[in-house]
């Protein structure tokens, strides 16, 4: 009998200084026990200061990295990070269309923590009305969840107005929203998750002491994609079904597989991971120009380091 881990994939831009996109994505999902494959959109110079330069990838490119992943490999769970231009939504789209990425976590990156746009402006209502409704979940943080409202939507401000908007992002055709509060200043970062069976479920944790934020959106999308595909395939395995069905795993088909609860449970193992990730980390000063630089999170956290830091 052959066995395989579960497989995940990261549609993402880079991060060469390791904190966030790809780089991120890639740890995480290895810290997670999945392994990670990828398809990149783009090349960004970046560290823990800012972006200083993107080099986009052209897109029938990004196509025969597509082909080659998913010609080739059962993927069990997908997350798109920075896509960049409308081509590129547009492709992702098609490419989710088709049915093998698996259950499918859209976090809709447009804007670095360090303020660098990384999404087109043009690109935005391609996000909202053609890969909102293909995505399993999404991820949005505040400013992003307005946007995809609207242009005018302003940002929620109470626990209850991110209820609200949960609910108005649902009404755009994804199977779950997650609503990240880390932009808020709370000493408590509350997440929402509104799944489209109507249940709404509140994650709460006390706000860490840091700089070192870069890539969160990124590594927790990330973990929470990991999480899917290892639940997934435990549950399938005790229910003893098939681990890889020969026909692909359509969106309908991933959303009947993973309900709200296995939804909940895996954004809960997520968050409590990037809480451990976060306070591991939070002390840490990596740039030789400690001033005003954002670091990333310990992805290594569970992982025992045999050696003096
Ligand atoms: N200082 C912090 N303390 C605790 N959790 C945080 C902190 N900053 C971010 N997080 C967690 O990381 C998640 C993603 O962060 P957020 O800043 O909302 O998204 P993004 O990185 O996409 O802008 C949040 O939902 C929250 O759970
Ligand atoms: C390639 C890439 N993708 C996403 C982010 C967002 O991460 P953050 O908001 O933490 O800067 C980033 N900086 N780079």
């Amino acid at each position: 009998m052959t066995t395989r881990p579960p497989i995940t994939l990261s549609i993402a831009g880079t991060d060469p200084s390791g904190g966030a996109g790809i780089h991120a994505d890639l740890k995480t999902f290895t810290a997670r026990k999945t392994m990670g494959t990828t398809v990149i959109t783009a090349l960004v110079a970046q560290n823990t200061h800012g972006v200083s330069r993107v080099y986009p990838v052209d897109v029938d490119f990004v196509a025969d990295q597509f082909d080659s992943v998913l010609g080739d490999l059962p993927v069990d769970a997908t997350k798109s990070g920075m896509l960049g231009s409308r081509d590129l939504v547009e492709l992702v789209v098609a490419r989710a269309a088709e049915g093998r990425l698996g259950f499918f976590t859209v976090d809709p990156v447009m804007i670095a923590t360090s303020g660098h746009r990384l999404l087109e402006t043009d690109a935005v209502d391609a996000v909202r009305t053609h890969l909102l409704p293909v995505a399993d979940l999404i991820t949005p943080n505040l400013p992003e969840a307005a946007l995809l409202i609207s242009d005018d939507e302003p940002e929620a401000q109470t626990t209850e107005a991110m209820r609200d908007q949960a609910g108005r992002l649902l009404e755009r055709g994804p199977g779950a929203v997650l609503l990240k509060g880390g932009h808020g200043s709370d000493d408590e970062v509350i997440d929402i998750l509104a799944t489209s069976d109507g249940q709404v479920r509140e994650f709460t944790h006390p706000r860490v002491t840091t700089m070192n934020t870069h890539g969160t959106g990124c590594t927790l999308s990330a973990a929470i994609t990991a999480e899917v595909a290892v639940l997934g395939r435990e549950r399938a395995a005790a229910a003893g079904g098939p681990a890889d069905p020969a026909a692909p795993t359509g969106k309908d088909r991933s959303r009947a597989a993973i309900g709200s609860d296995l939804l909940g449970e895996a954004v809960g193992n997520a968050l409590d991971f990037l809480a451990r990730a976060l306070n591991s980390a939070a002390d840490w000063q990596l740039s030789l120009d400690p001033e005003g630089a954002h670091g990333p999170v310990d992805h290594q956290v569970d992982i025992v380091r045999d050696r003096p830091a």
